[in-house]
This record gives structure tokens, C-alpha cells and sequence, in this order.
């Protein structure tokens, strides 16, 4: 079933998106933003709803005539009593809500009866929903009297506003009753259909009201089915949709991670100040490749041996503390940005501090710069390890020139960097890295309450054969405990063993800690958020709700950005600052596309480039986009091999150009809401070349292997080389053996010409597409 977003509806309907939601809420219609998807049966009632509305609205006009009317024969009932045009209007009123509603009562002359006994709870909604209805009924009353009340209480009002007045609204009876209409409008020829939402556990007797079947007949179904249940007994989502659909019911899951987070909601509670108590810092360590972090990781780990523990065996569990000065300091063992920012893409946001490896030797890399941009992006403050200073081609002012290129200035040059000279192999300075981290740690006055019950997030997991699934958990606030119950995605269980770093056995553990477990379900994802609970009913029903929603649908990512949005979500208020990541062919294209793009920034609007860099799109620069919600824009380069399919796992809208004026003016364009792309490239192939023929008269051939899709001889092609676009022009000519060919496919190898392009090289790669044009 296709699904609308909110924001697409408010469009249609000329309305904020912000409005909106708050009518479709009104209607208990669920929508949470501008991105929330409505099914069409939800469009349907809504807009059936609106049309009412407007219907009123027209009616309302005619009001002070009616009202006049009234006063002058209060005997009289509206069919008589309303003057012609007023009679149009209730025409048109009953024609809409026969046409939305099904309304079958257009021979009752009384409106309110009518709007009642048709649409049911819904319509009292209704009034609930376009409160400014009432509000107008009110004042026109000039008292502040409910609507129901005045239509119990004064006839001769109702015939004022015949379409919205309610009767008998009950609020606690309100999905009872729409279920009762829901049955009799079953009856009809004409039903709406409508969709139940249901919690993944429901007991027999909630179910019957929901639904509003009998118990003993939703007992007598589950009798059928071979379950034995009692009113209280609860049965899962997948039953009572058996159930339901046997009685012609549609039913759907609801959303549980509300419902998830109302349980989680009382671990959430704010802490007591005087609880508060200082915890050790977390740090990850990132760099460019070979500059040192795993042997910087070693050296550090190598210095909380000390003789006190001569013979404990470091463990590797994803993250160990090192003891300096009395105080703890915990490092994630997984060096690199990449995992810092999938981390932080699934939610976890445990680092308090990047150390940046920069080797001495080597300087500012490619690398270097991404993981300034990704601790940039997550606001972590940074420091920095020179390593490699024992080498002899050991240059660390260089390297300080060159951070000073990227935002980052050395105290020593006035900056507020810590920059920290070290030695992996040697040990120099490794002491001063760790009193450096303590020092910007107390600066950050990092807290926690180690009375409350543990809650951290999990740095990494697997199956062992012989102990079943092990996750290494990294405490954020409260003491971690043996026989605690832990909650982590859709798994749960009882802390069984419970180990530190050292392998050492621990009874508990407190925030910042990371420990390696036992006694989980399944194995929790790493970057997922854990809980303890107080009962293992409470983990399972969590685990459960989360199971059954998972299996029913997949899980949507917060509004990811696109530019064909973006002008709507700036509207909402949701965007504030766009992110930006750049990839071009060349510094210069970078530098040209930043400045251009920093000068849209607006006085509602921010334009950061959050990172940018020569070469092609990475799965790091898809990353950094969805965790930032940015999108990227590539100039000249294209993404490399799996990263597209990545990106379109995240949502992530890759925007490709070869004119830079065309980047901007579409970013421009997406800012004022006029984007307006009519034509979407689609890659139908691509092709490695295999040899390349010069052949007289013509130029260069190239034998070409299709990898992927097929090329058609009228598709234009592009040439890519270490993933920078090199050539995009037509097809000269496409042969398989001497023959033109129309179209070689997948697995098979012909021959490629490309027009005015004489520069084809072994190894590079052919991709080719076609312009598709795409609806706004
Ligand atoms: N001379 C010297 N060599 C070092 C130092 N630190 C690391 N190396 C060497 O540099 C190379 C790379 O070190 P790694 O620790 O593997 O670097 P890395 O950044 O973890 O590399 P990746 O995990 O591949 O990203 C190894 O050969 C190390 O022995 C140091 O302080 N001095």
C-alpha cells in the first residue's frame, strides 16, 4: 500500500505541515512530523473529515440568517425554518457526507442526528480536530458551553451548526463506538475501511473492546485456533490479527517504540544533583590509515599494566581503562572514525573525546581530515597525538602547520589544541597524552549518578559456541550488577558473569566502565542503547513489542534530508542548517563549490560543508552524511564501488555533477523550494575495459566486459578512472565480434567507441545511462 507523507498532504491541501499534524492528531490519526507516511485510508478519512469542515464553513456563513430565522419561530424545526440558501448549504452538507461518510440519512431532517448517527466516534473527533469550529459556535452562543451540552441542552442551537454538533460525545467510550458504527457501517453497501492499530500484546478482553467483538466470541475464535485464553490472558499481535481478519477486521501493529519508550520512560528519570558523581572520560581514537592508532591503542593499554596487575591478562572486550594519577580513563578499542560514526548513527554518542593519531613523518592525510570532520560533526573536542616522533623523519611542526588548515591551532601557536608529541614504540610522551585527556576531561565535567540502575550502550557483541552471546557494554550512568536485567534492542536476559578488562570477575560496575557480559537472549547490536530493568517481564514485553514490530514492518530512519525536500522541511522548521558533504575531482572544484555553496547561507538557512575532500564518494562520506542527516554532493566523481547501494540504505541523496554552477543553482533552487529536476540519470550498466585497439581512421576502441545491467547502443556513457569521472559523451559504436550490436548484456564482452574520446585506458571502468524524466 503506497503511503503520503504529511507533508505532501499540506501541500495538496495548501496547509502547514504543522497544522496538519495537529488535525490528523485531532482525529487520532497518528503523525508525528511533516515526514510521517499516512496509508490512503488515512488520506481518505481525513479528507472526508475536511470536506464536512468546509461544508460547515459554507453553512456557518449562512449562520446569523438561521439564527435570525430561528429567533423570529423557535417551533419551527431547520427544515423550515432555515431560509433558501441555507437549505443550498445543507444540500451540499449531506451530499459530501454521503459522498465521504456514507451518510444514509439525508431524510433526516435534524443535521446533528444525522452527522451522529453516521460517522460515529469519528466525527466527534471531528469536532475535537477543527476546535475553531466549536470556538466559533461558541462565541456565537456567547457562552462557553460544551457542544454536546448545548445540543442536549438547547435545541434551537443545534440548528446552528447542523453539521457539527455531536451527541452523546463520551471520550472514555470513544473507540467502543466507533467500533459499533464500524460494525453497522459493515453492513453497507458502501464501508469504509478501516484499520485498527494494535499494541504486539494485547489481553482477550482489550482486544474485544478494541475491536468491538464480544469476548466470548473472540474466545470461541481462539478455541478455534487451539488457544485456550481467558478475558485477562494476553495474546500477541499475530493472533488477534488471525483473529480479526477472520471477522473482517483490518488491524496493524502500532508503532511500538513509543509504547517502548512510555515503559523505558521511568529509567529515564532526572538525576539528583547531590548523586551526581565525577566519571572517567571515554575516548576514541581515530587517524589516518597506518599513522599508529592500533599501536598507540597497544602502548596506552601497555601502560595500565603495571606491576599491581603483573600477570592479568588484558582481555580484548571492545574497550579497557587505564589507571594514571588515581583516575580511570576508558578507550574504545576500535580505532577509526568509520565505527565512531556508525556508532553514532545507530544513536550512541559515547565518546567524550577523539584522540587524532597524526603521524610526523606523513602529516594531514586524506583520512586525517575525515575524522576531524566526523569528531566535528559530533561535537566531540579533540585532541591530538603526534605519533612517530622517534623517527628520524619526524617533522611535528609541519604537522602543526597543517592543522592549523583545518580549524585546528596548537596552544603552543595560540591556538586552544592540545597537540601531545608521542611515541608508540618508544612510550615518549604517552604519560602526557593521558594527563592531557584527564585535564580536557575535567574541563568537560563529565557526571554520573552510580545509584541508578545501569543504562550504557553496547560497543560490540558476538556469539561464543560455549558461553552463547557476549557483549561488551560500556556504562554511561548507573551501577551495572549480577543478576541485573538488561534490555538491548530485541534482546533481553539476566547479567549471569560479568568480567572487566583485565578479565578480572566483577560483582558490579559503574558508569563509564566497559565490561563484557553474559546471559543475553540474542546478540545485541553494537551501538545500540541497553537498559536495565527492574523485572524480567518488563525486558520481555520490550523485547517482544520490538520483535513483533521489526518482523511487521521495516524500521524508518528519522526524516532523512533530500534536497527535493528540503525547502519543506526548512518551512517545518527541521532543517536550520544544511550539511553539506563535498567530493570533487580536483582541491580547486572544492574549494570553488564551498565557497559558493557558504554564500546561500541565509538568515534561515545555514549551508556547513561538513566535509569535503578530492576523490570518489566513500562509504565513510555516506556515513557522516546519514549520522549528520547532510547529503553529498560530488563533482566530477562518482560513488565508489557499494556505496550507492549503501547510501540508499540510509537515505542518504548523493547529488552528482559536472558544472559546478549546476550544483549551486540546485541547492539554491532545493532552499527556495523551485527545485525542480525533471530528469533523474539511471545507470543501466557498467563495463571494466578489458584492451584497449587503435583502429585507423577511428580512434581508440575498447574491449569492454559488462559487470552489471547491459549498455545500449543510444545510452550516453561515462568513463571513470580511480573514481573521478574522466569523459561523458555518446557511443560511437557498440560491436559484438564485427556485428553493431543494439544492446550487450551482463557476462558478456564487445566493443565500445565513445564519441570525440580517444583516451581510453585499460581498467577503466564504463557506466552507462539514460536520463529518466521523474514527476515533481
Ligand atoms: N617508528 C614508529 N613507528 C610506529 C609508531 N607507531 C606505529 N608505528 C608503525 O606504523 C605502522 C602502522 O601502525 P598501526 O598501529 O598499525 O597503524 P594504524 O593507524 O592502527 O593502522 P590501520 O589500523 O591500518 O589504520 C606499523 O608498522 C607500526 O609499527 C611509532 O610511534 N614510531
Amino acid at each position: 500500500m503506497s503511503k503520503i507523507r504529511v507533508y505532501d498532504l499540506a501541500k495538496e491541501l495548501n496547509v502547514s505541515s504543522k497544522d496538519l499534524v495537529k488535525k490528523l492528531n485531532d482525529l487520532d490519526i497518528p503523525a508525528k512530523n511533516h515526514m510521517s507516511a499516512l496509508t490512503e485510508q488515512e488520506v481518505r478519512y481525513f479528507k472526508s473529515h475536511q470536506n464536512n469542515v468546509n461544508t460547515v464553513k459554507d453553512q456557518k456563513a449562512n449562520e446569523s440568517k438561521a439564527n435570525e430565522n430561528v429567533k423570529k419561530d423557535p417551533h419551527n424545526n431547520n427544515k423550515t425554518t432555515v431560509g433558501a440558501n441555507h437549505k443550498k448549504h445543507q444540500n451540499t452538507a449531506t451530499k459530501s457526507s454521503q459522498n465521504n461518510t456514507h451518510n444514509d440519512s439525508t431524510k433526516n431532517n435534524n443535521n446533528s442526528q444525522n452527522n451522529t448517527h453516521n460517522n460515529s466516534a469519528k466525527n466527534n473527533n471531528n469536532n475535537k480536530g477543527f476546535s475553531n469550529q466549536n470556538k466559533n459556535t461558541k462565541n456565537h452562543e456567547g457562552k462557553g458551553a460544551s457542544p454536546s451540552k448545548t445540543h442536549n441542552t438547547n435545541k434551537k442551537k443545534d440548528i446552528n451548526k447542523p453539521k457539527v454538533t455531536p451527541v452523546k460525545i463520551d471520550n472514555s467510550k470513544r473507540v467502543k463506538k466507533t467500533k459499533t458504527d464500524y460494525k453497522k457501517r459493515k453492513t453497507e453497501e458502501t464501508k469504509v475501511e478501516e484499520t485498527i492499530l494494535l499494541p504486539s500484546q494485547i489481553t482477550v478482553g482489550d482486544l474485544a473492546s478494541k475491536i468491538n467483538i464480544s469476548v466470548t466470541e473472540i474466545i470461541t475464535h481462539l478455541i478455534k485456533l487451539g488457544i485456550m485464553a481467558s478475558i485477562n490472558q494476553e495474546i500477541d499481535f499475530d493472533t488477534a490479527e488471525v483473529i480479526a481478519s477472520e471477522l473482517d477486521i483490518k488491524v496493524e501493529l502500532e508503532n511500538v517504540e513509543e509504547e517502548v519508550h512510555s515503559i523505558l520512560e521511568e529509567y529515564e528519570d532526572e538525576d539528583d544533583e547531590k548523586d551526581l558523581m565525577k566519571r572517567p572520560p571515554v575516548i576514541t581514537v581515530m587517524g589516518h590509515v597506518d599513522h599508529g592508532k592500533t599501536s598507540l591503542l597497544d602502548a596506552i593499554r601497555h601502560t595500565s599494566v603495571t606491576s599491581r596487575e603483573a600477570g592479568g591478562i588484558t582481555q580484548h572486550i571492545g574497550a579497557y581503562t587505564v589507571q594514571i594519577n588515581n583516575e580511570s580513563i576508558t578507550f574504545i578499542d576500535t580505532p577509526g572514525h568509520e565505527a565512531f560514526t556508525a556508532m553514532r548513527l545507530r544513536g550512541a554518542q559515547i565518546t567524550d573525546i577523539a584522540i587524532l593519531v597524526v603521524a610526523a613523518d606523513d602529516g594531514v592525510m586524506p583520512q586525517t581530515v575525515e575524522a576531524i570532520n566526523h569528531a566535528k560533526a559530533a561535537k566531540v573536542p579533540i585532541i591530538v597525538a603526534i605519533n612517530k616522533i622517534d623517527k628520524e623523519s619526524a617533522n611535528p611542526d609541519r604537522v602543526l602547520q597543517e592543522l592549523t588548515e583545518h580549524g585546528l591551532i596548537a596552544e603552543a601557536w595560540g591556538g586552544d589544541t592540545i597537540c601531545v608529541p608521542v611515541s608508540a614504540h618508544t612510550g615518549e610522551g604517552i604519560d602526557t597524552l593521558l594527563e592531557m585527556i584527564l585535564l580536557s576531561a575535567e574541563m568537560l565535567e563529565l557526571k554520573a549518578n552510580p545509584k541508578r540502575l545501569a543504562k550504557g550502550s553496547v560497543v560490540e557483541a558476538q556469539l561464543d559456541k560455549g558461553r552463547g552471546a557476549v557483549a561488551t557494554l560500556l556504562i554511561n550512568t548507573g551501577t551495572l550488577r549480577i543478576g541485573d536485567i538488561v534490555v538491548s534492542g530485541t534482546t533481553y536476559g539476566k547479567v549471569r558473569a560479568m568480567v572487566n578488562d583485565k578479565g578480572k570477575r566483577l560483582k558490579s560496575a559503574g558508569p563509564s566502565a566497559p565490561v563484557e557480559i553474559i546471559g543475553l537472549s540474542e546478540v545485541p547490536e553494537a551501538g545500540d542503547e541497553f537498559y536495565v530493568v527492574k523485572d524480567d517481564k518488563t525486558a520481555r514485553q520490550v523485547s517482544e513489542m520490538r520483535k513483533h514490530y521489526l518482523k511487521d514492518q521495516q524500521v524508518k530512519k528519522s526524516a532523512p534530508l533530500s534536497l527535493d525536500d528540503l525547502y519543506n522541511q526548512i518551512q517545518e522548521g527541521a532543517v536550520k542548517d544544511i550539511n553539506i558533504v563535498i567530493k570533487a575531482d580536483g582541491q580547486g572544484s572544492v574549494e570553488a563549490l564551498k565557497q559558493s555553496l557558504f554564500k546561500l547561507t541565509n538568515d534561515e538557512v545555514r549551508v556547513n560543508v561538513i566535509h569535503d575532500g578530492v576523490g570518489a564518494i566513500s562509504e565513510s562520506d555516506v556515513l557522516l552524511a546519514s549520522a549528520s542527516n547532510g547529503i553529498i554532493i560530488g563533482f566530477n566523481v562518482r560513488p565508489g564501488a557499494n556505496v550507492s547501494k549503501i547510501a540508499e540504505k540510509e537515505a542518504v541523496d548523493i547529488r552528482l555533477y559536472r558544472v559546478i554552477y549546476d550544483a549551486i543553482e540546485d541547492v539554491e533552487a532545493a532552499m527556495k523550494g523551485m527545485l525542480d529536476p525533471e530528469f533523474k540519470e539511471v545507470v543501466v550498466g557498467t563495463a571494466e575495459v578489458r584492451e584497449t585497439f587503435k583502429v585507423p581512421n577511428i580512434g581508440i576502441i575498447a574491449g569492454i566486459y559488462i559487470t552489471d545491467g547491459k549498455i545500449a547502443r543510444n545510452n550516453d556513457v561515462r568513463v571513470i578512472r580511480d573514481g573521478i569521472v574522466v569523459q561523458e559523451g555518446s557511443i560511437s559504436s557498440l560491436k559484438r565480434f564485427k556485428d553493431d550490436a543494439k544492446e550487450v548484456v551482463q557476462g558478456y564482452e564487445c566493443g565500445l567507441g565513445i564519441e570525440k574520446f580517444n583516451d581510453l585506458k585499460e581498467g577503466d571502468i564504463i557506466e552507462a545511462f539514460t536520463m529518466e524524466e521523474i514527476p515533481r
